[in-house]
């Protein structure tokens, strides 16, 4: 199928976005409206024939079969022999979920409530500053919910400090008081050596200004015996199974943070809107499944036609740490080498994902985008409505903006185009010609764009899920386990090895030269 695809890629290929358009259908073919979302494909180079393609691919790879095999607790993360069931999490009032041969829903439940316990006693108390402690998937998801659910963060202020670098933790607590601050620990493990080093360094800055830990700690984990030899009482301790994944476990204990901030209700239509995703995903057939398209134009535009990276472009200010949310989610779930059976992956694995909010990205990178020389594949996204009434104006241009935008990409200016803007502007000749061509917009840029009514805590809810569900599919297409992360461990192990050779406490013979060289320039700066 991938030979027949990169066939058609290529007999495509004499075709712009822009004459596709001459069928007056192609902008209601190639788009979907669920569960309350516009998504808009028809900004890109596929046709029917591709588009059927594609889905071929993915009935071939056993999509359906895969997913099935996921929301009914098969061990589908087979490197580490686990269930993948974040999905359990948000299936507020679905059905039982049975994994081994209990159903764990009860626990869910049971576990949501003792969360919204605790997090209606700290609104109602004198909580004025939540921090959270984690890093990955312990830190990504909240941060970047909080961030965009602010409209309706009612609670405590929240901070999230990640980075084992001293900077982020002085940072957050300078101006903060002891007494009504309290410290989340989140860390699926709980040996994480970035938040174990951060939850320390906080229950010494309690101690340095002799405010005792009780009640000012609470542990979000898998590791609850860790947790409690850390001394956190059990009541404090929220516990997940090992078939929550760190960078898919914000709809868990994960998400306790945002619960503070937002109140349980909002976090409870948070839950809703990624159950209600995974409805639409379970349910419709693949040809108009969001989640299923959004990994087809992915698979298309990285694997078949080559381009190796994504940028996502939330045209919303308050999903500003998406795209970093994303990178996670979507890089450490798909960029491997190896196929599920350990052979080497016949296509590339998962592209390169970054981006950053617009407008701002228009001042800054676009120029690339525009008018580089390789094709950056482009996600739009943007809300209806805003939720400023009185800025409404403002809204209105951000809109145009974002489409403006997909528009260039697809028209591009042609060299007669630039040459009669340059005519215009007084230029003649030979100068004229120069000045055309630093004008001319390639064009034929593909772009999808979702538009969805306005970034609640439901519509959050629907676009996470829908992102990791896209993330599901590509892995499966592609062959790949998304759900373990092995390629973090190098690092980890070495750095490990690292840190007495930064004190001084072991020598650097064993070393390469530039690692050496490094850790003794820096070492000059200790001695
Ligand atoms: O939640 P933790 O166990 O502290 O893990 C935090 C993060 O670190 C790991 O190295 C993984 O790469 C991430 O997937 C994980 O989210």
């Amino acid at each position: 199928m991938w030979d027949e695809l990169k066939r058609l890629a290529a007999s495509g290929a004499g075709t712009t976005i822009a004459e596709r358009f001459d069928n007056d259908n192609r902008a209601a073919e190639f788009s979907l409206n669920a569960a309350g979302m516009l998504f808009d494909y028809s900004k890109t180079a596929l046709d029917e024939q591709s588009r059927a393609a594609l889905v071929q691919l993915a009935k071939d790879a056993g999509v359906e079969t895969h997913r099935d095999a996921m929301f009914t607790g098969k061990p589908i993360n087979a490197t580490e022999e686990r269930a993948v069931l974040h999905t359990a999490l948000r299936n507020l009032d679905g059905g039982p979920v049975v994994v081994g041969d209990a159903d764990v829903m009860p626990e869910v439940h049971e576990t949501l409530e003792r969360m919204e316990d605790l997090a209606r006693e700290i609104r109602r108390g004198e909580v004025t500053d939540v921090v959270n402690i984690g890093i990955g998937g312990s830190d990504l998801g909240p941060a970047m919910a909080y961030l965009a659910l602010k409209p309706y963060a009612d609670g405590p202020r929240c901070h999230f400090v990640s980075n084992v670098d001293g900077a982020d933790i002085a940072d957050t607590l300078r101006g903060l008081d002891p007494k009504t601050t309290l410290f989340i620990v989140a860390s699926k493990t709980f040996t994480t050596i970035e938040t174990m080093t951060n939850a320390r360094t906080a229950r010494a800055w309690l101690d340095d200004r002799r405010v005792s830990h009780e009640g000012r700690f609470v542990a979000l984990s898998s590791n609850k015996e860790k947790a409690a030899e850390w001394g956190i009482p059990e009541n404090r301790v929220f516990g997940f199974a090992d078939w929550v994944g760190g960078r898919y476990s914000m709809w868990g204990p994960i998400g306790l943070s945002l619960m503070v901030a937002i109140g349980p209700e909002a976090f409870r239509a948070f839950l809703r809107g990624g159950q209600e995703m995974d409805r639409h995903f379970t349910a419709a057939p693949l040809h108009q499944n969001m989640p299923v398209l959004l990994a087809l134009v992915g698979i298309w535009n990285n694997q078949v036609l080559g381009h190796a990276t994504r940028a996502v472009l939330p045209y919303d200010n308050r999903l500003a740490r998406l795209p970093a949310y994303l990178q996670q989610l979507e890089m450490e779930s798909n960029g491997k080498s190896v196929a599920m059976d350990g052979s080497p992956l016949q296509v590339d694995s998962g592209p390169i994902v970054w981006g950053e909010p617009g407008t701002n990205g228009q001042h800054a990178f676009y120029q690339l985008i525009h008018q580089g020389t390789r094709v950056v594949p482009c996600e739009f996204m943007v809300a209806a409505e805003g939720h400023e009434p009185d800025l409404a104006h403002h809204h209105d241009l951000l809109i145009a903006n974002c489409l403006a935008q997909s528009e260039a990409l697809m028209r591009g200016r042609t060299l007669e185009e630039a040459r009669e803007i340059c005519a215009r502007q007084g230029f003649e000749r030979d100068e004229l010609e120069r000045q055309a061509r630093h004008r001319v917009f390639p064009g034929d840029r593909p772009s999808t764009t979702l538009v969805y009514p306005q970034l609640t805590p439901e519509v959050l809810g629907k676009i996470v899920a829908l992102y990791e569900h896209r993330v599901f599919v590509e892995g499966a297409i592609l062959d790949i386990n998304s759900f373990d992360q092995w390629g973090v461990e190098l690092g980890k192990e070495l750095a490990k090895a690292l840190e007495p050779m930064v004190t001084g406490e072991a020598g650097t013979d064993e070393k390469d030269g530039s690692t050496r060289q490094l850790v003794e320039f820096v070492r000059r700066f200790r001695d």
